[in-house]
């Protein structure tokens, strides 16, 4: 990119960030926009009736004093004073507008970043370099967008300012003009080469800060706090903070101890010109080429420009940092989900006939060429309980995750009621199915909402969250808790309860059965449940979950004997299939795992 793109790219920004502004906050947009013209204009005018003034008393000194000539003086000042009041109260009232703009431009980011983080795909979060996208959106922050458009004002304020105190400058030389440019240029260009300089290096440092704030978590939340006590793990971790910190602070530091010598490099060459300029100047006055009073507005106001250039160089440059991080934001809300919706979706069969077909299906993790899923062929009908079972990484969750279309298939297709299910409505699909992850949510919220949660359409007192508590098992543990259903649940909040780890999965469970879905998926849903709890859940599971298709998956295989069909998976092919029986009587890989359990329970 050339220097001048440089200069001019972050007006690029504004082309996305305009209609935004003007989205979250029209009334305060204009408002914010007139009260700048305002400033302006009465700024511009305290400057010229400034000068009437002197000029008013200048020929007053030559002259005798008059009334008139006093009211006239009077009056130029009252005028100068009104102005400057109006100045000051349109400076306010923009300031104000701005941060009001500010807030309300806030939340339609924070609004349209959820939007996206909501709609991303799972793989976005299971993916570092996404991940990475996400952390530098948040860092690139909220108050970037409404900062561009804060600075442009400015901007435009002071190039309007400067204009006209480089119009007097002139009037003294046309030849200090050049001298006004080498003082303020270079500062122009060292900046924006700087502030590219630290956009590429914190792009490169994500990773890092965000290494060093797991480990700040770590350190910190309560999620670890056991582990980490009686591990002794506080010092190593620390360690590892101080040493991450330590490199980002060193690079950093050197970025800008380079950039304070090239400034003040810069600055030496500004202060040789403007002294030069003033050599120059006085020697004109000496040979009385000049007047002194030429010398006397060059030294009053050739400073103010070059401040004020200063200060358009550091808004320039502030544009252009924006710019940048505003790349970041837009690069996280352009990111649009593979797994898309199709134009016109078919609508879901009602009731489901054949159910879900998996017919030869193959699946790699994006960004990973090894199959965890490969050629699977897999049926659960309607009403038909499907147990699926494996050793540690045989693909089980995977196959749960491609079923919900979380992700899709590499090869092969799944299929409901023999449509590909990527010609259904993605939500209206996903509502077939209520399922149980191993890592299922903890909300911090009540134990009602908790478990409403599995179908939030629900109004906030539906009688079927205890309905579905009860057939969870877990009514009669939350009737004793405090505040019964409204009970605050984890500790994050006052006045929250933490509960065991296995009423949290009766809880779960109760999320899973609060949805009458076609489909149940529960995975691994009883590893946390005392044997009492979990033969009661298994005793009757078909009326419990009014004998509608179930998927589970388990280790224990007590648990597995009463699903119609069981799938042996190994290394991601399925290598049995058959009701526990059949298993059984194939002495395979089910009949061992099978025997060594019940050898253990024997
Ligand atoms: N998000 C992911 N990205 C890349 N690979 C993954 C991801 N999740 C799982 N894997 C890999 O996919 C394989 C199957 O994992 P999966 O979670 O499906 O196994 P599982 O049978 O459910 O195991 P477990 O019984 O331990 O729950 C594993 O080798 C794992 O390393």
């Amino acid at each position: 990119m050339s220097r001048l793109d440089g200069v001019f790219a972050p007006f690029l920004s504004l082309r996305r960030i305009l209609p935004m502004l003007w989205q979250s906050s029209r009334y305060w947009t204009l408002a914010g926009t007139v009260l700048m013209a305002l400033e302006i204009l009465f700024g511009l005018a305290v400057l010229y009736l400034l000068k009437q003034l002197v000029d008013v008393v200048t020929m007053m000194l030559g002259s005798e004093p008059s009334p008139s000539a006093t009211r006239t003086v009077l009056w130029s000042v009252a005028l100068t004073g009104g102005c400057t009041l109006a100045y000051l109260s349109a400076r306010s009232m923009a300031s104000l507008a701005r941060e009001a703009q500010g807030l309300l431009m806030a939340e339609h980011i924070d609004h349209e970043i959820h939007v996206r983080a909501v709609r991303a795909d799972l793989a976005f979060y299971e993916s570092p370099r996404y991940f990475d996208t996400l952390q530098r959106a948040r860092e690139a922050g909220n108050q970037r967008p409404v900062q561009v458009v804060g600075n442009l004002m400015m901007l435009i304020k002071n190039c309007v300012m400067l204009a006209a105190i480089t119009g007097l400058i002139v009037t003294i030389d046309w030849l200090l003009l050049p001298v006004l440019l080498v003082a303020i240029l270079p500062a122009l260009l060292v900046r924006i080469r700087f502030t590219r300089q630290l956009y590429t290096w914190q792009r490169r440092r994500t990773q890092m800060e965000r290494r060093a704030g797991y480990l700040d978590w770590l350190m910190t939340s309560d999620v670890n706090a056991k582990e980490l006590r009686l591990n002794q793990l506080g010092d190593y971790l620390r360690e590892q903070y101080t040493e991450l910190r330590g490199v980002i602070r060193r690079e950093r530091l050197r970025i800008t101890r380079r950039r304070t010598r090239v400034e003040l490099a810069v600055a030496s060459i500004a202060t040789l010109a403007f002294f030069g300029a003033l050599a120059f100047l006085a020697w004109q006055t000496a040979e009385g080429h000049n007047s002194v009073g030429d010398l006397v507005l060059f030294l009053l106001i050739f400073q103010r420009a070059q401040s004020m250039g200063q200060e358009l160089v550091q808004q320039l440059a502030r544009l252009h940092e924006d710019h940048l991080f505003l790349g970041l934001l837009f690069e996280f809300l352009d990111i649009r989900p593979v797994i898309s919706q199709p134009e016109h979706p078919v609508p879901i069969p009602e009731p489901l006939r054949e159910g879900i077909r998996l017919e030869g299906v193959t699946f790699c993790y994006p960004g990973s060429d090894i199959p965890v899923l490969k050629e699977i062929d897999l049926a659960i009908r309607p009403g038909q309980i499907v147990a699926l079972v494996g050793a540690n990484g045989s693909g089980k969750t995977s196959l749960v995750k491609l079923l919900c279309r979380l992700y899709d298939p590499v090869r092969g297709r799944i299929t409901l009621d023999g449509s590909d299910i990527r010609d259904y409505g993605l939500v209206e699909y996903r509502r077939l199915f209520s399922v149980i992850f191993q890592d299922y949510a903890h909300y911090a919220a009540s134990v009602r909402d908790n478990i409403r949660f599995g179908d939030i359409r629900q109004p906030a007192e539906t009688s079927r969250v205890e309905e579905a508590a009860v057939r969870a098992g877990a009514d009669a543990f939350i009737r004793e808790l405090a505040q019964g259903y409204d009970t605050r649940l984890t500790r994050i909040f006052d006045e929250g309860q933490e509960i065991s780890i296995g009423q949290w999965q009766k809880i779960a469970l109760a999320r899973a059965f609060m949805h009458h879905s076609s489909v149940i998926i529960l995975d691994e849903p009883t590893s946390a449940l005392d044997p009492g709890a979990e033969f009661e859940l298994f005793e009757n599971f078909r009326e419990r979950i009014d004998h509608r298709a179930a998927l589970i998956i388990s280790h224990r295989l007590s648990t597995v004997r009463l699903a119609d069909v069981i799938y042996v998976l190994d290394k991601g092919v399925i290598k049995e299939t058959g009701s526990h029986d059949e298993l059984i009587g194939q002495q395979g890989i089910y009949c061992e795992l099978f025997s060594r359990q019940a050898h253990h329970y024997r």
